[in-house]
Order: C-alpha cells, then sequence, then structure tokens
C-alpha cells in the first residue's frame, strides 16, 4: 500500500459554470481506510476518478507515494478501482471476470486460481465461480467486482 496526495487538484467540465473539484487538498496514510461522504454530485467519484487517471487534472497534483502520477496513464498507477455500476463482463464467469487483469499481466494460471480461490473465499464467493454476472443478485455481483480489485493486491483500492 502507498500514502495518497491530493495537492490543490481541481477538475472542470467543459461548459459547466462551476469546477467538479475545487483545490483538494487531501493526504490518506499508508493502510488508512478512507470513506468520502457528501451530497450527491459534490464531487466522490470525480476525485476518486482523478487518482485513478480516468479524469484529467486541470490544476494541482495527484501524487502515490513519492510518485507524482498527475500525467501518468491509469495503467500505470497500480490502482484498483470498483465502480457504482460494477461493470463486470457479461460474457465472462465469475472466476474469469476475477483473474482476467492478472491474466492480462501474464500471470500464470496456478497463481491466477489461487487468487481468485483466496479472494473468492474472502468474499465468499466460492459457490459461484461458475456462474455469469447475470445469474447473480446485485450485492453478489458487487462482491465479484471487489474481488476483481483485490485479486491484483495493487497499491491503492
Ligand atoms: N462528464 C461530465 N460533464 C459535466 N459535468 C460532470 C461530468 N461528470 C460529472 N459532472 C458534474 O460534476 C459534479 C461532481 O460529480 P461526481 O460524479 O464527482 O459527484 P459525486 O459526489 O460522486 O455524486 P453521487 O454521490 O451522486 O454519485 C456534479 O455536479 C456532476 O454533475
Amino acid at each position: 500500500m502507498a500514502t495518497v496526495h491530493y495537492d490543490g487538484a481541481t477538475r472542470w467540465y467543459q461548459g459547466t459554470e462551476r469546477s467538479a473539484v475545487d483545490s483538494l487538498d487531501l493526504r490518506i496514510e499508508d493502510g488508512e481506510f478512507l470513506v468520502l461522504i457528501g451530497p450527491s454530485g459534490c464531487g466522490k467519484s470525480t476525485s476518486l476518478r482523478m487518482l485513478a487517471g480516468l479524469e484529467d487534472v486541470d490544476a494541482g497534483r495527484v501524487r502515490i507515494g513519492e510518485t507524482d502520477v498527475t500525467e501518468l496513464p491509469p495503467k500505470q498507477r497500480d490502482i484498483a478501482m470498483v465502480f457504482q455500476n460494477y461493470a463486470l463482463y457479461p460474457h465472462m464467469n465469475v472466476a474469469d471476470n476475477m483473474g482476467f487483469a492478472l491474466k492480462n499481466a501474464g500471470r500464470s494460471k496456478d497463481e491466477i486460481r489461487q487468487r481468485v480461490r483466496d479472494a473468492a473465499r474472502l468474499l465468499d464467493l466460492e459457490d459461484y465461480l461458475d456462474r455469469n454476472p447475470k445469474a447473480l443478485s446485485g450485492g453478489q455481483r458487487q462482491r465479484v467486482a471487489m474481488g476483481r480489485a483485490i485479486v491484483r493486491q495493487p497499491q491503492v483500492f
């Protein structure tokens, strides 16, 4: 894990009068579990998306550990994110959804199987590994999305 540091991070969406996030200063310590709470539309997702590299940072900087990631593409940030709509691959079963990023990273079949099994045990998904997402409940889908993040063992969740 690593520290996360927002330093005046700002995001404007074109054509809008106000910034979605205005000069966010926030330091999250290594291993800290942080919850952002605020009214709908106050900028929580935008803040996360700037950290993950899914939104440009229009002013300020974002750091992970000692690395300034403001200009880095998402792939190089070693972050795992769970999306509000889960974004599961509908044509893949639960095990393949959870192991997909590891497969892309060239990990061995044995390692992928083991990490997926460990995460499935943690999330109580062992009985669902062969099912497709459409045959799962909302909460089960949410746990698959979390499993997909967990198996990657990223610097930042
Ligand atoms: N692509 C976009 N173009 C223009 N404005 C946007 C865009 N995406 C988000 N916004 C605006 O930016 C602001 C922050 O949105 P954001 O999604 O970060 O809010 P949030 O705090 O995560 O909200 P919620 O709790 O409702 O999910 C909102 O006012 C939203 O309407």
